[in-house]
């Protein structure tokens, strides 16, 4: 028997008669599977659509945000009331070799809907052309506005992520959803949809080679690659990398949607390079658990996951720019982690912690393993948030120059730890 609760916010909806002016007020109502309804008014695209329902606690940059395509098949709700008041700006730049052709983190919105206190209609900024409800109409995405999402972001907290449903003008009048009616999108192969189908490079003139393993990569991570004076090839993300690895200085791994289960298969072949090649790895955020998973860790699924701008991290061991001991403000995007388990398996050591849940944030190879992989759970590149871990990408692509002069037959210094230079904070597997 399913708890039905009904919600419905009055003062915010004058509120959204304020900002929101202009759009066309269709009713629209939020369900979610555990029973709870939230009735609200729509902006966006008037189309209802089904997901797994998340929060963010960032505060700004929910153009990033929405156009991350690790928010594949999410309802997002921002737990920042006012949202959409500095607009959209044009997302089009120029695809050449030195860029992807995008201002945000990719070419459309990626979530399948929003949630937000109080929409803004009237906007602010100097790049933005169009509001965020035009946004959302021009791409299909819908949204909710007038809701009261301190209430849904406390029931998403002790109930965990909950499957969803934004239904919108009409549809907001039926009852809720059957419990199976509800879209599961964690059972869909979410990195196939979204990955590159062709491998494509960018700044080939880069003085390092980086294949990218593309599970929806932000473009920011692309851009931080290349900034760094790297030639950068993305390939799909079940690439047969091993087939072509003696050309690269180093891989990459991105983010990228959904439960890394389904990703097994790259995981599978990545064991196989951390056999067999000894040049750098570096993972970010499903990245990072394909690298976990290669090493013999598991995934699991968490409560609610970690989404927004302000995830501390604490460093449990030194190696380029960062230092065991130090805590770094991180933006985060995901719903899965990696397993604490004691012992780690050979070759591998836990590099950060969350602060707060205590979860694993980075791994690493040993010094002694004698190999040079990382990866984190969090996203160094930012778009949005803080930039306290960027120069990771300095230190990934230093550590690849290092390699690549040395095999050269020169003589170099590497700039990630060696065996005696990397002090450790001990971690106890209670607080797995
Ligand atoms: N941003 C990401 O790459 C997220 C990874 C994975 N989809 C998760 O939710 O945990």
């Amino acid at each position: 028997m399913f708890l039905r609760t009904v919600t419905r916010l009055p003062l915010l909806s004058r509120n959204f008669a304020t900002h929101a002016g202009s759009v066309a007020a269709l009713p629209a109502a939020m369900h979610l599977k555990t029973g709870q309804s939230f009735f609200g008014r729509s902006f966006g695209a008037p189309r209802s659509v089904f997901g797994e329902t998340v929060f963010s606690t960032s505060i700004t940059s929910y153009t990033e945000s929405m156009t991350d395509p690790s928010y594949r098949g999410q309802i997002l709700v921002f737990t920042t009331p006012l949202i959409g008041n500095y607009g959209v700006p044009k997302n089009t730049a120029p695809f050449d070799s030195q860029d992807v052709g995008v201002i945000l983190e990719s070419k459309g919105i990626q979530c399948s809907g929003v949630v937000v206190c109080d929409v803004a209609e009237k906007f602010s900024h100097y790049s933005a052309v169009e509001s965020l409800s035009s946004w959302c109409q021009r791409h299909d995405v819908p949204g909710i506005t007038g809701v009261d999402t301190r209430a849904i972001t406390r029931l998403l907290r002790d109930q965990g992520t909950t499957l969803g449903r934004l239904a919108i003008g009409p549809d907001a009048e039926l009852p809720a959803p059957q419990p199976e009616e509800y879209w599961d999108p964690s059972v869909e192969n979410l990195v196939a949809q979204i990955s590159a189908t062709e491998p494509y490079t960018l700044n080939p003139g880069g003085d390092v080679k980086i294949a990218v393993l593309d599970f929806g990569a932000k473009a920011n991570i692309l851009r931080a690659l290349v900034r760094r004076g790297a030639s950068v090839t993305v390939l799909p993300w079940n690439f047969e990398f091993n087939t072509i690895r003696d050309q690269y200085d180093g891989l990459f791994l991105t983010n990228g949607p959904g439960d890394p289960q389904h990703c097994m298969e790259a995981a599978l072949k990545l064991r196989t390079t951390l056999e067999q090649w000894n040049k750098p790895i570096f993972g970010i955020c499903m990245g990072h658990q394909v690298i976990g998973m290669a090493a013999g860790l598991d995934a699991y699924r968490m409560t609610f996951g970690n989404r927004g701008h302000n995830q501390p991290v604490l460093a449990l061991a030194s190696a380029g720019s960062i230092r065991a001991g130090r805590v770094y403000v991180t933006s985060q995007n995901h719903q899965y982690a990696l397993k604490l388990q004691d012992p780690f398996p050979q070759g591998w050591e836990p590099f950060f912690i969350n602060c707060n849940d205590s979860s694993v944030e980075g791994i690493k190879s040993t010094a002694e393993s004698g190999k040079k992989v990382w990866g984190v759970q969090f996203h160094p590149e930012s778009a949005g948030g803080p930039l306290d871990t960027i120069e990771m990408f300095t230190d990934f692509l230093q550590e690849c120059r290092a390699h690549k002069a040395e095999a050269a037959g020169e003589k170099v210094s590497h700039t990630m730890e060696t065996a005696k230079a990397a002090p450790r904070v001990a971690v106890s597997s209670a607080s797995a």
